[in-house]
């Protein structure tokens, strides 16, 4: 063999570079973790940062109470991975955000399994802090309007401190995401963590599950079914409903922003079951009846957003009223029914 290798030489033109170094792969500046980003508010999240090429996208989810399929447009995308993973164990990768989801949120899925949904917001946001700590990430944590409880304050702001029943059955969920926002001040003060501090008011839209159990899929699905519209008693209790596109805009918004929360993001339009349901049976079937049923412990009889806070702070406020937004989870909910509109 000559060591000078002359008579290696080839007449062959070098290889071409290979086709990775030209794909969105690797142009990508910006990796970002979305736990829980299978279900119904982190699915259109995930939509949204896709959007933008310099991100690349991973969702960890364990498909409880989410599903592929509301992500099967980015599978096999170049900037886009999904990992089953259940956020009570650690997560070992790399990214520059996280937007922490993961938690069951519908009463009826998060009482299924109440010792798993407080391991999920303690040991869960325990781990996706570690990983922040580890990588130097910013945190963002999806928290709830549950944080105030039966509130005695009306409309909600921040700096109220809640009314919160420690030992009920709404408390694996309540004092479990008390406890994720004390776990994310204290990584902040003690270890300089970003955290950034969503309080979530009841948002709903397309792709919830049929069979979710939350109020407004519970009432389209019935509507859509011809069955009676159950109205938990006393039917006077309210809620302030937010449209995902809103959501999803003042969840980036807030994690692009530097104030660490926690902020309301909420829709503040007001409104009792009772006139919820007829507002459903109105736009999807007139002929459908309301049946008042027995509620379930705990349920707070009032609940509207003060968003001063996200107007002042983010220049975010709800666009979508909710007699715009039930016609377009109605036509969703439609399709996946099977029931087209007469
Ligand atoms: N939708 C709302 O009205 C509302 C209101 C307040 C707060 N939030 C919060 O927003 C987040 C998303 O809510 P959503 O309405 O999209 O609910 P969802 O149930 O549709 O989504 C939750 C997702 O988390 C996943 N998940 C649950 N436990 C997990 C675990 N241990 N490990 C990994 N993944 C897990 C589920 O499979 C699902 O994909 C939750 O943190 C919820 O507490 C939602
Ligand atoms: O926004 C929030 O912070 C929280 O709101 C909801 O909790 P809740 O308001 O109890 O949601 P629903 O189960 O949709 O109930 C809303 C109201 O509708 C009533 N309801 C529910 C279902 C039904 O069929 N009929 C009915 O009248 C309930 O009694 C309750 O007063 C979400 O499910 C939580 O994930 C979220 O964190």
């Amino acid at each position: 063999m000559a060591p000078n290798g002359d008579h290696q030489k080839s007449t062959k033109p070098p290889p071409s570079p290979s086709p990775l170094r030209n794909s969105k792969f690797f142009q990508s500046n910006m990796r970002i973790l979305v736990t829980g980003g299978a279900g119904f508010i982190g699915s259109h999240l995930v939509d949204r940062l896709m959007e933008n090429e310099k991100n690349e996208v991973i969702v960890a989810d364990n498909y409880f109470t989410g599903s592929k399929d509301n992500l099967r447009k980015w599978i096999g995308h170049p900037r886009f991975e999904l990992i089953r993973h259940d956020v009570t164990e650690p997560l070992l990768i790399e990214v520059d955000q996280i937007y922490h989801l993961a938690c069951p949120a519908s009463p009826i899925f998060y009482k299924y399994n109440p010792v798993k949904t407080i391991k999920t917001n303690v040991i869960g946001t325990l781990n996706m802090l570690g990983l922040a700590k580890r990588v130097g990430a910013r945190i963002l944590l999806t928290s709830t309007s549950e944080v105030y409880g039966d509130p005695l304050v009306h409309p909600q702001t921040e700096d109220y401190w809640g009314n919160v029943n420690p030992i009920g059955v709404r408390s694996c969920y309540d004092e479990g995401k008390r406890v994720a926002e004390t776990l994310m001040f204290d990584y902040h003060r003690q270890h300089g963590i970003e955290i950034r501090i969503a309080r979530i008011f009841n948002t709903y839209g397309p792709r919830m599950n049929i069979d979710d159990g939350r109020v407004v899929s519970n009432f389209i699905a019935q509507a859509l079914r011809g069955e009676p519209l159950t109205v938990q008693a006393p039917g006077t209790q309210t809620r302030s409903f937010c449209y995902v596109s809103d959501m999803v805009d003042g969840l980036i918004r807030l994690m692009e922003g530097d104030d660490t929360g926690p902020i309301n993001i909420g829709n503040p339009g007001e409104f009792t079951m009772m006139e919820l349901a007829e507002t459903v049976k109105e736009l999807i079937d007139p002929k459908v009846e309301l049946k008042i049923v027995e509620n379930t412990p705990d349920d707070p009889r009032q609940r509207k957003p003060d968003i001063t806070k996200a107007k002042g702070v983010l220049g975010w406020e709800p666009k979508i009223t909710l007699r715009q937004g039930l016609p377009l989870m109605e036509e969703d909910f439609r399709l996946r029914l099977g029931v087209p509109k007469k």
